[in-house]
């Protein structure tokens, strides 16, 4: 006898999307598509900002095998966060989003563009300015400093980009897009990180949570209050743009967990 649970439509008051990994995957890829198409149609370009982590692999997977057609020499890729550590480093966004994603699509290089944490061989030097170096690329390219869509990732603990629990960079001025932080759990090295205010500039923003080790956070998050401090907690509850849309796409591991069978409502 399976167990059936029916999912909500929304999460936090945002829209919620809920499949099977791999189907959620699709729904996603499928959903950059759609938006890229329409803004491409409308203003000539699109501005995709990209997390890292594994969650993320399938929909790169995803955008690569079946959205290949997309106009991909106007849209372009940037970074959410990164690693401070060479774009060789298997621990590098970069490469993964390379490996994944950019070398099967027809995207100029001119488009593509990473984190600078790695400046002839000076891993994020602050003497280097390459946060704020990135900070102007995206004032001088991206129009209004708004990306069209951002795509997101959560930590187990919370975190969103690299910006983790208890991080003063949740703070930041308004002013402030890009930082470097170091306030990770002490096996987390340094990394470059949109910071929220930019974040929240932008018109779509994508949240894609699979796995039933994330149900535990999922929990936390439904559970929790709205507010600075709450932020500080789980900083993807800061993640809130004002004229900007957010959808949350969880998988059913994430979800409800331990249930076998689950139904759109
Ligand atoms: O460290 C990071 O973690 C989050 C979540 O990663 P996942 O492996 O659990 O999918 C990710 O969104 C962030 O960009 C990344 O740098």
């Amino acid at each position: 006898m399976h167990d059936y649970v029916q999912t909500p439509a929304s999460f936090l008051g945002r829209k919620l999307m809920t499949s099977h990994a791999d189907h959620l995957a699709y729904l996603l890829a499928r959903d950059i598509d759609r938006a890229a198409q329409q803004d491409i149609e409308t203003k000539g370009s699109f501005h995709l900002a990209l997390a890292g982590g594994t969650s993320l692999l399938k929909v790169f997977q995803m955008l690569a095998q079946s959205f290949a057609n997309l106009h991909w020499h106007t849209v372009h890729v940037w970074q959410v966060d990164e690693r401070c550590v060479p774009h060789q480093d298997e621990r590098s966004n970069f490469q993964t989003l390379d490996r994944e994603l950019l070398r099967f699509v027809d995207i100029p290089y001119s488009n593509i563009h990473p984190m600078p944490v790695d400046v002839s061989g000076s891993l994020c030097d602050p003497e280097l300015g390459g946060a704020h170096a990135y900070s102007e690329t995206i004032r001088h390219v991206v129009p209004n400093s708004q990306f069209d869509m951002v795509v997101l990732g959560v930590g187990t603990d919370g975190h969103v980009a690299s910006l983790f629990p208890g991080s003063p960079d949740l703070r930041v001025d308004s002013s402030t897009h890009v930082v470097i932080t170091n306030d990770g759990p002490a096996n987390t090295q340094r990394r470059m990180t949109l910071t929220l205010p930019i974040l929240n500039r932008s018109r779509r923003v994508a949240v894609f949570i699979t796995g039933s080790h994330k149900q535990d956070i999922v929990k936390r998050l439904e559970a929790s209050g709205r507010g600075q401090a709450s932020i500080d907690r789980l900083p993807v509850l800061g993640v809130n743009p004002v004229n900007g849309t957010v959808t949350w796409y969880m998988d059913y591991n994430a979800y409800t967990g331990d249930h076998h069978q689950h139904a759109f409502i």
